[in-house]
């Protein structure tokens, strides 16, 4: 049982399924902003603040985007945040994120930022979240993208870090949505960090939290019932228990799906045993997004092409997709209402090109 499908999906081939997956309107609700950083812009902004790099050029850099799991990830990501410096440098990484964004028609955007990979570096809270606002700001007069902000707490690092870092973004709570957990998962389970996400609550912050990327569904159960979260991040993990796919089924939690992020991750061995079809039709309310786009291999739209060419997805599921991300994002009820208008025009649009 697919959530949400169209009528005119199934009047839609196959064929022109790449064309209406690019096309389609549709939100990036996963997207952490520092793994937008391509190797081009890490090594520009390397010399234009005297920043030393240990790779020789953007070739070597982008020859060690070779993943076997999360950490080593996590250890080039934040070796590659090391060059963001100045409220400019923030406000080009998300300003080159909004270019990519546009070209594959993404109407609304939520962005990760992990401020305590820039403040631990003596960066100032309001440095970054002013460029990354400002991004926000111009990105909707710009390319008519809404966009939004929601900081990461780091779970490598202490719940009183996070305090500290919570403390200190306090000023500039107007420019939030809500927050995050990210960063290595194993051995970091959501309940270390259960007063900082009550807290959140309380100042009205939305909350989500990574779970269930390479953690076990306990951390999934934990991140529900113990942080409180609205959504959860990537939650591929939750198909090993079936309890916790009827929960999430029945209360219709939102899942951030990363499938290229996932491939390079080795989180799957291959997009075609991504369970991402499975989880759509168990009826999960699973959205597609990029996570880190400039280090796994693609921004949105080539994460929806990629992933349905391997799994044989059809229009039906790309409806969907792009429905669930409107529904489950944190806009109101009015602008989520325009957004899915826009995506049964763009399928209605389809269907009397497939007539004709
Ligand atoms: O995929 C991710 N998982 C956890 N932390 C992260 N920080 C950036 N990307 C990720
Ligand atoms: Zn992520």
């Amino acid at each position: 049982m697919i959530l949400n499908t169209h009528p005119a999906a199934k009047n839609i081939s196959q064929q022109r399924l790449p064309e209406l997956l690019k096309t389609m309107p549709k939100a990036e609700l996963h997207i952490h902003i520092e793994g937008s950083l391509e190797p081009e812009l890490i090594f520009a902004l390397a010399k234009r603040n005297g920043v030393a790099l240990a790779y020789a050029d953007v070739e070597a850099l982008r020859r060690a985007y070779a993943f076997t799991d999360l950490q080593s990830f996590l250890d080039i990501y934040y070796a590659g945040a090391s060059v963001l410096l100045k409220e400019e440098d923030f406000y080009d990484m998300a300003s080159a994120y909004f270019v990519k964004a546009a070209e594959d028609n993404v109407v609304h955007a939520e962005l990760f930022f992990d401020p305590q990979t820039h403040t631990a570096r003596g960066v100032a809270m309001q440095t970054v979240i002013d460029g990354l606002h400002r991004a926000c700001v111009d990105a909707q007069k710009i390319h008519g993208i809404s966009a939004s902000l929601i900081l990461c707490f780091l779970r490598h690092l202490s719940e009183e870090d996070a305090l500290v870092c919570l403390e200190q973004a306090l000023p500039f709570r107007d420019k939030l949505v809500g927050i995050g957990l990210d960063s290595g998962e194993l051995g970091n389970p959501p309940e270390k960090f259960e007063r900082v996400f009550a807290r959140c609550a309380q100042l009205g912050l939305r909350l989500v939290a990574h779970a269930g990327e390479e953690g076990p569904p306990a951390y999934i159960w934990a991140a529900l019932d113990v942080l409180k979260v609205e959504r959860i991040d990537h939650g591929v993990q939750a198909i090993k228990d079936p309890a916790l796919m009827q929960r999430l089924a029945e209360q219709r939690t939102a899942l951030t799906v990363c499938p290229l992020s996932n491939l390079k991750l080795c989180v799957f061995p291959d997009l075609a045993s991504h369970n991402l079809r499975e989880l759509l039709d168990t009826g999960l309310m699973a959205t597609i997004n990029s996570d880190d786009p400039a280090y796994f291999g693609g921004y949105m739209n080539d994460n929806f092409v990629q992933t349905f060419a391997a799994t044989g997805m059809h229009a039906g599921h790309a409806y969907s997709l792009a429905r669930n991300s409107f529904e489950a994002s944190f806009i109101d009820d009015a602008a989520k209402l325009k957004f899915v208008a826009s995506l049964d025009q763009c399928f209605a649009n389809f269907d009397t090109a497939g007539v004709n």
